[in-house]
């Protein structure tokens, strides 16, 4: 392993697209709308493995992202489990692929950084845990 003072940065990029409508929410996305949503995932650390050079195999990450990501494709958000009750916001959509997305995290020394979910170009949530 190589450590230095250094930090390494990974981020992937995936999307899903899903309907939804936005709970307490007065104005047009109370209504049933549905989004290609961009999501970005990031993991921090700072040993890269001396022969691969990698802190972890970008493949790998995304592959693990994806799988998150399969749930939420073509669904209508507001019916699943994860948001009963809870407004399918951009900043809920991120805390619960954040969390899931970290259960899957093995390595030592690698760390989820943060996710961010995107509805469209302009407007974007990031969720990350101090
Ligand atoms: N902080 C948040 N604000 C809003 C969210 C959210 O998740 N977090 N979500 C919405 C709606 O989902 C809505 O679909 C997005 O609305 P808007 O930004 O208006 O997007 P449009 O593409 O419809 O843009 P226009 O400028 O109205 O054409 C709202 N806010
Ligand atoms: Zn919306």
């Amino acid at each position: 392993m190589h450590t230095d003072q250094g930090l390494y940065r990974l981020r992937v990029r995936g999307g899903f697209s899903a309907s939804h409508q936005l709970l307490h929410y007065e104005g047009k996305c109370e209504r049933l709308h549905g989004h290609n949503f961009r999501v970005e995932a990031e993991v921090e650390g700072r040993e890269v493995d001396p022969d691969t050079g990698m802190l972890l195999d970008f493949k790998v990450l995304k592959k693990r992202l994806n799988a998150v990501l399969d749930y939420l494709d073509h669904r209508h958000l507001n019916e699943l489990t994860p948001f009963e009750g809870l407004s399918p916001s951009s900043e809920n959509i991120a805390r619960y692929i954040f969390t899931t997305l970290q259960k899957s995290m093995a390595e030592p020394g690698v760390r989820l950084r943060e996710v961010s979910v995107a509805e469209n170009e302009g407007s974007v949530a990031v969720y990350r845990e101090e």
